[in-house]
């Protein structure tokens, strides 16, 4: 007995996802495949409906229709032994407060122990970083050591696919780079397969090779952040002075629109800049448009942006 039985093929399979909440449709048709190994980062703005996917995923929401499968098994019908192989670190997990570390993840391994070899409590800690932590009641710890613990819960049985909620919430920027350096460090190991949701298009960029965007109930991008950063930067954005006057034009050529200007202008344009739009601009205005109602015609303009 070692890890849970390596399983071959996508570790999750999603398709024609649909989720409704009364009469509001929040997943309006999902594809997604995912293989083994590697960290995904599911994107969106508030609401898109990230928690609904991975908690459908995680075999703890039932879905209004499409087909699921994670690890091979529908999670609807997952056994004690498929649970036992997924990791699971919700948004907040609040319980547990009087236990100490150490007791807390020696409880919970004990657990696992039918189906996989679980963590030692000391061992885990060390790798988490926790181990001056160990004799400590949970209540005591800061929020990112509590973040740190989740995880070492979420890991203790050594899944196959590890599912973070929005794990870096609320974190200080030296939490947040501790934390990025053990998610970097668990995909070293034994090939854990992380999906993760998160608000922060930069914290995608740091931890993921591919990140998926969920917007007006599907996914609308899809691809290694280097690629979307490419396709969205194929417009650009070129201002100029003229007779003391800005001017701001947009363009997929700017090199040949600055050639065209600068031929006619007569020596009167001045202050000449060309920005090109980044992905974080891409995806910071399909955000605040999402926000301010627009869903759907910012859908279509990222898709624009990034095709
Ligand atoms: N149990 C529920 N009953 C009714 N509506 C719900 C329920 N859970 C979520 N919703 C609604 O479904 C939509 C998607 O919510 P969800 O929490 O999945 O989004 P999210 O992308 O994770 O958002 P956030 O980034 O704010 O965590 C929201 O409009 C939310 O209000």
């Amino acid at each position: 007995m070692g890890h849970p039985p390596a399983f071959d093929g996508p570790v999750i399979a999603v398709s024609d996802l649909r989720m409704r909440y009364g009469d509001k449709d929040v997943l309006t048709g999902l594809d997604l495949e995912i293989e083994s190994g590697g960290v995904t980062a599911l994107l969106g703005p508030n609401g898109a409906g990230k928690t609904t996917t991975i908690e459908i995923l995680e075999g703890f929401r039932a879905r209004s229709g499409g087909s699921v499968k994670v690890l091979g098994t529908d999670p609807a019908h997952g056994d004690e032994r498929w649970r036992a192989g997924l990791g699971v670190v919700l948004q907040e997990w609040r319980d547990n407060g009087k236990w100490r570390a150490r007791d807390l993840l020696q409880h919970f391994g004990e657990y696992y122990k039918p189906y996989s070899e679980p963590w030692g409590a000391d061992e885990l800690l060390d790798l988490v970083g926790l181990a001056p932590q160990a004799g400590q009641r949970v209540q005591t710890l800061s929020g990112g050591q509590r973040r740190r613990l989740d995880v070492a819960l979420g890991i203790i049985g050594r899944p196959g696919l590890l599912f973070l909620d929005e794990p870096t919430t609320g974190f200080d920027p030296h939490a947040r780079r501790e934390f990025h350096e053990l998610i970097h460090r668990l995909t070293d190991l034994d090939g854990t397969t992380i999906l993760l949701t998160t608000h922060d298009l930069d914290e995608a960029e740091k931890l993921a090779e591919r990140i998926l965007i969920l917007a007006g109930g599907r996914i609308i991008a899809d691809g290694s952040p280097d690629k979307l950063a490419r396709a969205a930067a194929t417009t650009a954005e070129v201002k100029w002075l003229q007779d003391g006057r800005l001017q701001i034009h947009a363009t997929d050529d700017a090199t040949d629109f600055v050639r065209g200007l600068l031929a006619t202008d007569g020596g009167t344009v001045t202050d000449l800049e060309v920005h090109r739009a980044s992905l974080e601009d891409a995806y910071l205005s399909l955000v605040a448009r999402f926000e301010a109602g627009q869903a759907e015609a910012a859908v279509d303009t990222f898709k624009e942006a990034t095709a």
